[in-house]
Order: structure tokens, then C-alpha cells, then sequence
């Protein structure tokens, strides 16, 4: 019976998922429908799930085109590409996947927090060019100590937070109310944690009021000695505002996974010593995707055998 359930794959995902997924599913990948007219004329009837990610999931067009479609289940924890409304209006259930990728992507946020302000990167490019032997690297800025404002005290900021409580920072952070059983200080708008911060790091979903919350004044707040990195969405981030920024010396350093048209990054940026760019990699490792493919499944096998979701959203 399984077999005949359709399920639409609408992101790139690891192949284990993949495999899975066409293994146990009549499985259809959007990419070979170049014209979706075709996919949906004649399989709409069959599609019953779709399998998105962090670039791909179901718009209110994707849903209307698939009466069928029951669930929505995504290989990532954000779900900015799923219309979450829509889904509720129509009954349609929606699982992300949470918890098994907090520590991963908390890890990289101290890796890139290192990177920039001990130059990680770039020192590791002075030895390859053969630079040392013409003299020592500069000295860089020490991590220990210093503060860290948090944008978004979730699963991920808190880890963020804990972690860098073990290098003696000082934890503050914004969201939308204050946590009333936190012990780090709340600030009431991105602007204030921005100016009391050395170094800021993004961590809340992407939605209408967090599209662009790193702007011009919250960048400007943070100075010239300030850092930013962010591991949520490239979205959260005005990316001109931030070039600019970086290129005029208004900012002190950058720390990305993510970016506003993914692969594409501003190429100004590639210049600079003091920001390190990475390829949206924040829970690419075997054991956290692996385990992420795990409750995809998880939550279909439950799902189609009338079983309690592992990870409901909706
Ligand atoms: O970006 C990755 C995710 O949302 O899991």
C-alpha cells in the first residue's frame, strides 16, 4: 500500500533520504518537471506528501495544485518555505526537524565566532601562499570574555548561549518577549543588543518580522569592533546593508552560512579577511543529516499508518 503513495520531493536532500523515500514511496522529484502543469495534470491525483527542505518547500501554488496532499514533512528546522497558513486552512500537517540538529548548528556558530575574530581562515591561507616566511600573522581579537547578544533564545540560540558561557561571555539576547525562567539579559529591541554586544548571531525562524532584522541601525549599533554571524537565514540579514558596511569598515567582522539568494554570494565579500563565508552548512554532517532523514521518514511512516506525528508542527 505504501508503495502507492505518492510523495513529491520539491528540495535537494542527502541521498540516504532520497534512496528511502523512493524505496517505500511512488516517489516524484520536481526537477523532472521542468513544466509542473505536466507533474500536476497527471499525478496530482496520487501526491499525498510533499518532502522539502531548507530550499524548497510548499507554496499556497504547490498546495492548491495537490487536492490530495495531506502532509507537508521537511528536512530542515526552518520552515520559512512552507506556506504554514495555507496548511492550517486546509488541514494539511507540517513536521520539521528539530532537537537533532541543535548542537551541530550551535558548534558552527562558536566555529564561525573563532573564525572571524581569531582569523582562522585567513591565517590558514598566509601559510598555503608561503606568506609566513616573510614574517609573522597580526595579532587578532580574543574570544574569552566577551559579550554575545543573541537574537532568538530557542532550541538553538539557548545552545548558542550555553556554549559560549564555557568561554566566559556574557550572555543578552532579544525576542519577541522575555523569557521569564532565563538567566541572560533581555533586551527589548535589536538595536539595544546590537550596541551592548560584541558579537551577534542570529537564531530565530525567518518570518515577516524577522525578514531584514539585521538593518543599517541594528549593523550600526554593533560598530565597527562588532561581529555578526548568522546560522538562521540569509533573509534575516539586508545583505546590501551588510556589504556595505564590511567594505566601509562600519562593521567589524561577518560570520555566514546563509544568504539572501543562496548560492549566490556578494562577491565584495570575497575580499575581506574579516568575514568567513560558508555554503549553508550549519547541520551538514553525516550523523545530524542522517538523523534529520530519520524523522522525514519518521514522521511519513507515522503519518500514513495513523500514528502520532514525532515532530508536529501542525
Ligand atoms: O537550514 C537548515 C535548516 O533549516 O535545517
Amino acid at each position: 500500500m505504501a508503495g502507492s503513495i505518492g510523495v513529491l520531493l520539491v528540495a535537494q536532500v542527502m541521498p540516504y533520504l532520497e534512496q528511502q523515500l523512493n524505496t517505500r514511496y511512488q516517489l516524484f522529484r520536481i526537477w523532472d518537471y521542468p513544466q509542473t502543469t505536466h507533474l500536476f495534470a497527471n499525478h496530482a491525483a496520487t501526491i499525498r506528501a510533499v518532502v522539502g527542505g531548507a530550499n524548497g518547500g510548499a507554496d499556497a501554488e504547490l498546495i492548491d495544485a495537490l487536492p490530495k496532499l495531506e502532509i507537508v514533512s521537511t528536512f530542515s528546522v526552518g520552515m520559512d518555505k512552507i506556506d504554514l497558513e495555507k496548511c492550517k486552512e486546509k488541514g494539511i500537517r507540517v513536521c520539521n526537524t528539530p532537537d537533532v540538529l541543535t548542537d551541530e548548528v550551535a558548534d558552527l556558530s562558536i566555529g564561525l565566532i573563532l573564525a572571524v575574530l581569531r582569523r582562522i581562515c585567513d591565517c590558514d591561507r598566509f601559510v598555503r601562499s608561503g606568506n609566513w616566511k616573510l614574517g609573522d600573522y597580526k595579532l587578532t581579537t580574543k574570544f574569552s570574555g566577551k559579550t554575545v547578544g543573541i537574537i532568538g533564545l530557542g532550541r538553538i540560540g539557548s545552545a548558542v548561549a550555553k556554549r559560549a558561557e564555557g568561554f566566559n561571555c556574557s550572555i543578552s539576547y532579544y525576542s519577541r518577549t522575555e523569557k521569564q525562567d532565563s538567566k541572560y539579559k533581555y533586551y527589548p529591541s535589536v538595536v539595544e543588543l546590537a550596541s551592548n554586544c560584541h558579537i551577534l548571531v542570529v537564531a530565530c525562524p525567518l518570518t515577516d518580522e524577522t525578514h531584514h532584522i539585521i538593518n543599517r541601525e541594528v549593523i550600526n549599533a554593533l560598530g565597527p569592533k562588532g561581529v555578526l554571524i548568522n546560522i538562521g537565514r540569509g533573509k534575516h540579514v539586508d545583505e546590501l546593508e551588510l556589504v556595505s558596511a564590511l567594505l566601509e569598515g562600519r562593521l567589524g567582522g561577518a560570520g555566514l552560512d546563509v544568504f539572501e539568494n543562496e548560492p549566490h554570494v556578494p562577491e565584495e565579500l570575497f575580499g575581506l579577511e574579516n568575514v568567513v563565508l560558508l555554503p549553508h552548512v550549519g547541520s551538514g554532517t553525516v550523523e545530524t543529516r542522517t538523523a534529520m532523514a530519520d524523522l522525514v521518514l519518521g514522521n511519513l511512516e507515522a503519518h500514513f499508518l495513523g500514528k502520532p506525528l514525532l515532530t508536529p508542527w501542525i
